[in-house]
């Protein structure tokens, strides 16, 4: 892999006219970033600036790489909804990228991110034949797969039950380690244990939540996980 970078987005996002956010949200390279905040106060919109993709909106500011390059080719980006192809079975999905970049594709460490997703025996399923959570984590399997040095999740384990989400928090920390993250999540607990960095972010700023002293992944029943994760559960419950 190319050495991680870092991100900076800086700037105000308008949609209609209105302001939505005042943003300065700095990425570190290769460390995770968790962003949190009320619902509909643009966190998906800020994931969507970096690859400049469609918000709706209208954005003033600047999305910039610290070694100065160009993002395009460097990002691998996990939507809310799994954007699956429905004609695909999932293994076919996972390697949708190298088939459209006309990419030789490693179909035997497809297999092996479907393994560790737990789906290899549903490998030549179409989506409508898995559940709201095998589809996310084929999905997930397919943003690994992509092996980018920048890598965004709106809300990567959403759909799952509690027991596969930490397994899946897991892998995710192994796979991507040394990657630069930004994690889109509403869950204080999830966000404790994964951050490098927590940013909260309300209408008028995002500011830096302090995370514990201990690396990331961090054990769930540390006394200090805990205690973060309440606190912040706290302020995201006063937060406007
Ligand atoms: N394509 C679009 N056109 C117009 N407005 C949009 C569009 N996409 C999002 N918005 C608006 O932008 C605001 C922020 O949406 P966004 O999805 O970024 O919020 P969010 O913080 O990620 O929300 P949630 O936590 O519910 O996923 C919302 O008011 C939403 O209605």
């Amino acid at each position: 892999m190319t050495a991680p970078f870092g991100i900076r987005v800086a700037g105000q996002h308008r949609i209609n006219g209105h302001l939505l956010f005042d943003a300065d949200i700095t990425l570190p390279a290769g460390r995770w970033t968790c962003l949190l905040g009320r619902s509909g106060v643009g966190k998906s919109t800020v994931l969507r600036l970096i690859p400049g993709l469609e918000t709706g909106g209208r954005f003033t500011g600047t999305v910039t790489a610290t070694d100065g390059k160009p993002l395009q080719g460097r990002i691998s980006y996990m939507a809310q909804s799994d954007l699956l192809l429905p004609w695909l079975s999932a293994l076919e999905n996972v390697l949708i990228g190298a088939r459209l970049r006309g990419a030789q594709a490693d179909v035997a460490r497809a297999r092996r991110l479907l393994d560790r997703v737990g789906l290899l025996s549903h490998a030549d399923k179409r989506p409508h034949m898995l559940s709201g959570g095998m589809r996310q984590r084929t999905a997930l399997a397919r943003t690994l797969f992509e092996n980018r040095p920048l890598v965004l999740l709106d809300e990567p384990f959403s759909a799952l039950d509690a027991g596969t989400r930490a397994d899946m928090q897991e892998l995710a920390a192994e796979v991507l380690q040394g990657r630069t993250v930004l994690l889109v999540t509403h869950d204080p607990s999830e966000a404790t244990r994964l951050a490098d960095q927590i940013i909260v972010m309300t209408a008028r700023q995002t500011s830096i939540w302090p995370v514990p002293d201990t690396p990331a992944l961090r054990a769930i029943d540390d006394p200090r996980t805990f205690d973060c994760q309440t606190r912040l559960l706290a302020h995201l419950r006063a937060a406007a």
